[in-house]
């Protein structure tokens, strides 16, 4: 088997997983190209650790993943390069005392001069409504402002792909819909797990995931309707 492929988009290939003796992914095989792509399932059912392998977080037990043609467990370092990660708990990525200073840090690895760091942060901040938090301690923003702060300082890296595991579980309505909006709108691909239905509803591809399997995978009318029925 070679570590390359032509495929763009993200490619389960017979994957696998178990944690301990607790098989949590079953033979999933999956060519995701569409821009937006929404995976629903319910709670326990396997949806954060099926995107954890998209940026090699987790590297299946068995079968690959491949990013735009590159294999998630050979070439896991670059993989995170293409793939931008956004966590449920805003928390576990926030690591810099301001608001600003931690946007920036994800630019830390570029080769942008200082001006244009700084004009790409201040863009970003702007975008997300956060901009005049930027000199503010990020720890005493408020929990749906860090969830933005997380998901701004993916962004700013324009990332080829960005895989946001419920990216809206903290957020107001006028938050909720600008998030909508911007997925709306950037020339990304997002694969966005989320139990916020609506959120979904204009997506490309939906897919539902139940017991580690795909249970249906089609448009949202009829997937989201399949989800509904398989929790009825
Ligand atoms: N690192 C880990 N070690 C052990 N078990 C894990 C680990 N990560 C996930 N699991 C287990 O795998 C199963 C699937 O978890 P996962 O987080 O993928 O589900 P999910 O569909 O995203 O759930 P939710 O909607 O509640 O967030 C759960 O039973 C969980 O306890």
């Amino acid at each position: 088997m070679t570590d390359e492929r032509s495929q763009s988009g993200v490619v389960f290939e017979g994957v696998g997983h178990a944690f301990g003796d607790r098989t949590v992914v079953r033979d999933v095989s999956l060519t995701l190209t569409e821009r937006r792509i929404g995976i629903v399932g319910s709670n326990g059912s396997g949806k954060s650790t099926l995107a954890r392998m998209v940026n090699g977080l987790v590297i299946p037990d068995r079968g690959s993943v491949w990013v735009n043609g590159v294999s998630t467990r050979r070439r896991a370092r670059e993989v995170r390069k293409i793939v931008g990660f956004v966590f449920t708990d805003p928390d576990r990525q926030i690591i810099m005392p301001t608001v600003a200073e931690d946007v920036e840090l994800s630019l830390s690895r570029t080769a942008l001069s200082r001006a244009e760091r700084e004009h790409r942060v201040a863009q970003t901040l702007e975008r997300f409504g956060l901009h005049e938090h930027a000199d503010h301690p990020a720890h005493r923003l408020s929990g749906g402002q860090k969830q933005l702060l997380a998901l701004a300082s993916v962004l700013v890296t324009d990332p080829a792909v960005i895989v946001a595991d419920e990216p809206t579980t903290l957020l107001d309505l006028r938050n909720t819909t600008m998030l909508r909006d911007t997925f709306a709108t950037i020339d990304k691909q997002l694969i966005v797990v989320s139990h916020d239905l609506e959120l979904l509803s204009d997506f490309d591809r939906v897919i539902v995931i139940d017991d580690g399997a795909v249970h249906c995978d089609g448009p949202p009318g009829h997937a989201i309707a399949a989800y509904r029925e398989l929790m009825s």
